[in-house]
């Protein structure tokens, strides 16, 4: 028997191949294969249930994360799957865990940081998990200044050893993934101190609990910090604090890659750059942006296959009701929203090549790609964390009173991704660090040296000072070129009014801070041009497929005309374009979406999310909403009784005070 299929007609409106669609968003054949293998492994395997989680007490929820995470290592151990795969598998999990801090920042950590005979002693324990590690920076008191942390690693040459310590209560750990109940070792960052000098911030790998009792060690005091928001959620991780009594650890354990201390005290600065301490932050906020596309796609997958079943008004002699996908208001709230994953999974792919570029050259000693990479993850963490975290509350609203369950998937989708706007680096911190880089940028345009890599364009500042866009027709706004200079004039303009605006103040940092609200818009312009011209360059390359590259380029297009119909003053009010360009605009984005539409369940589909993965009873595959949610509320712990518990100690006294009352 054929399985029913709500979505068949949408399904039968595709105008592209799906499958190729499928190998696009993944990357390549090989990773479509490869996601597609474990997500099924992982959605058919009943220990990776996750239907019940937000009913969970906090106890039992981390007990059935230790329990997910230990049939998780087994199943990479038993299938000897490779890192690639393990780390898929985990993210398939769905379940913030102990293991996301282990695998993704204290091992990158050590790697990054440490020198090779670090790598020799520690990494082979880590990848056998039998030491589990997490990455201990932020403080109570700080964790955006890193530089004003207060923990202190003092060198004793007596003993050759530091000795950690906690001086203040602001200087207690606070935060860290996977400290709080679980991890043996971790990487703490502390200001190291030798002969009474403090040498600003490094990292220190700190064995924190004992291997047979796990007990915390003589001096270390260690919990968790508490419930986060949302049920479920987040829960699942033992975020934890730390303090340090005098605790003593071998010199040796260090990471020296960044700088040294000698057996006899010596404090050695070498070659590298003193923001290596920092590369852990730039190798995880570039994977996040990669997430950004993930969460964000998972939402819009809900909200689609939900908006095509839902029907609303205008039924006509007694025909069916309109479905919700087609109000024009519901479509410019969603294929924004669409065209989005997409830009941001290319955007996410591009950064990866540049990440892996940069690591490529710090090995070689070539440091100067360092900059340029420190400002790309962290303005597209940045804009792409900040879009996401919105969009899935949008999601939320597009599917209406059904949206707020529960079991929609969004309310626990919304509460784990919320904090990605905040930990790897507030967002607006991250936006000024992008605001600098580009001020600087625009303060040598006048001495020789040409910007290169995602600021070329300032290079021709020139021309894109004074350029007008020769729009006349809403179709002209498909023109990829035009687009182009659309949004580097618009950069370029913001950022060389700032920077003008900043060389009026006699003190640079008093202007900066000052003027910071409107350089963390420029950071915002800076972003979204990287993420069209990013869209605009895939497109450049050979995409098969029947129809594929044509979805690809109405999804770039509603991209581009969206934001630019956001960001209509600042485009109109740099000149950049007209008012009237700007309606032409926005006139060329209504036309598109007519072409998203018949697409539209196509579109998600080519996410190929199990519907474990989603999580969403609004989202399932075969769009059978209804019936699933009426047969889901009988599930409910309250229904296991027809007369609630309480009825008798509450509810009965009242309803029957009237008859006390009559009898008075
Ligand atoms: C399993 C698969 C993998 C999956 C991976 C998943 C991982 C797990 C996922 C989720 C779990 C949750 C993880 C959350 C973990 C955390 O939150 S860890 C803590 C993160 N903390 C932060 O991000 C703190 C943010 N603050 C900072 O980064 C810095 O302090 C600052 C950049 C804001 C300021 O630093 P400061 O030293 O004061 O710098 P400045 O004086 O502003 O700048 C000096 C120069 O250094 C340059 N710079 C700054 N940062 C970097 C960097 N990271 N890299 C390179 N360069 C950097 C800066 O541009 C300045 O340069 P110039 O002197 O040339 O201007
Ligand atoms: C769920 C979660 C998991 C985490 N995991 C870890 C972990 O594993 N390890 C770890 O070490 N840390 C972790 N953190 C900590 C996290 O990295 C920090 O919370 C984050 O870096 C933000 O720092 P903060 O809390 O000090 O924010 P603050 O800097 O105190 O920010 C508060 C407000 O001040 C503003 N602000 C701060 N500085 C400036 C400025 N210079 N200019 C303008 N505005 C400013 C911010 O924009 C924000 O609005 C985690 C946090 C969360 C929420």
């Amino acid at each position: 028997m054929e399985a029913l299929d709500y979505h068949a007609e949408e399904r039968r409106k595709a105008e592209f191949n799906l499958d190729e669609m499928k190998i696009v968003w993944a990357g390549s054949r090989r990773n479509y294969e490869l996601s597609d293998r474990v997500a099924r492994l992982v959605a058919s395997d009943p220990v990776f249930r996750k239907d019940n989680r937000t009913m969970l007490t906090r106890k039992d929820l981390f007990k059935d994360t230790l329990r997910k995470a230990a049939h998780a290592w087994k199943r990479i151990i038993d299938l000897r799957l490779s890192e690639e795969e393990a780390n898929m598998l985990r993210s398939y999990v769905d379940q913030p865990a102990f293991t996301d801090l282990h695998w993704g920042m204290f091992i990158p950590a050590i790697k990054g940081q440490g020198t090779s005979e670090q790598h020799e002693k520690w990494l082979p324990m880590a990848y056998k998990m039998q030491i589990i590690g997490c990455y201990a920076q932020t403080e109570l008191g700080h964790g955006s200044n890193v530089q004003g942390l207060e923990t202190t690693a003092t060198f004793d040459p007596q003993t050759d050893e530091f000795d950690l310590h906690s001086p203040t209560l602001t200087s207690s750990k606070w935060w860290p993934g996977g400290l709080g109940k679980v991890s043996t070792h971790a990487v703490v960052y502390a200001r190291l101190i030798t002969g009474g000098q403090d040498h600003g911030v490094h990292g220190f790998i700190v064995q924190l609990r004992g291997l047979d009792d796990h007990l915390p060690l003589p001096g270390i005091t260690v919990g968790d910090i508490g419930m986060k928001f949302g049920s479920g959620a987040y829960n699942s991780m033992d975020n934890g604090l730390l303090r340090f009594d005098h605790v003593r650890i071998p010199r040796n354990q260090m990471l020296m890659r960044v700088s040294q201390v000698t057996r006899e005290g010596k404090f050695v600065q070498s070659d590298v750059p003193r923001q290596l301490v920092y590369g852990t932050m730039v190798y995880v906020r570039q994977t996040i942006v990669s997430d950004a596309s993930c969460a964000l796609a998972r939402a819009v997958c809900i909200a689609t296959r939900y908006s095509a079943v839902r029907r609303q008004f205008g039924s006509q002699n007694g025909g069916p009701e309109i479905q919700v996908i087609d109000y024009k208001t519901q479509q410019s709230r969603l294929f924004p929203l669409l065209a989005s994953a997409y830009a941001f999974r290319f955007v996410g792919e591009w950064l990866k090549w540049l990440y892996t570029d940069v690591t490529q050259r710090l090995q070689a000693n070539d440091f100067s790609t360092l900059p340029e990479a420190h400002a790309c993850t962290a303005g597209l963490k940045s804009m792409t964390t900040s879009v996401t975290a919105d969009a899935i509350e949008e999601c939320r609203k597009l599917c209406g009173g059904h949206g707020y369950l529960s079991n929609s998937g969004l309310p626990e989708l919304f509460a784990v991704y919320i904090p990605t706007c905040t930990y790897e680096g507030d967002n607006v911190v991250l936006l000024l660090q992008v605001a600098r880089f580009l001020m600087k940028t625009v303060s040598q345009l006048g001495s020789g040296k040409k910007p290169v890599g995602t600021t070329a364009y300032m290079g021709r500042a020139e021309h894109l000072m004074q350029c007008r866009c020769e729009v006349e027709m809403a179709q002209d706004w498909l023109k990829p070129s035009t687009i182009l200079e659309a949004f580097e004039a618009r950069a370029v303009r913001m950022s060389i009014a700032c920077a003008k605006s900043l060389g009026k103040f006699s003190n640079p940092e008093d202007g900066f801070a000052e003027l910071s609200p409107d350089l963390v818009e420029v950071a915002i312009a800076h972003c979204q041009l990287i993420v069209v011209s990013k869209f605009l360059e895939k497109l450049q390359q050979d995409i098969p497929g029947k129809g594929v590259k044509r979805q690809l380029e109405i999804l770039c297009n509603v991209y581009a005309l969206h934001l630019l119909h956001k960001h209509l003053g600042d485009f109109v009010a740099t000149g950049c374009i007209t008012p009237n360009q700007g309606a032409l605009a926005n006139e060329q984005l209504r036309l598109l979406y007519a072409q998203v539409r018949p697409n539209a369940i196509a579109l998600v589909d080519a996410f190929n999310y199990t519907d474990h993965y989603l999580g969403s009873i609004l989202g399932c595959y075969d769009g059978n909403v209804y019936q699933k949610l009426y047969q889901e509320a009988w599930k409910d712990p309250l229904n296991d009784t027809v007369v609630p518990d309480g009825y008798l100690e509450y509810l009965r006294p009242i309803l029957k005070q009237h008859i006390r009352t009559a009898r008075l």
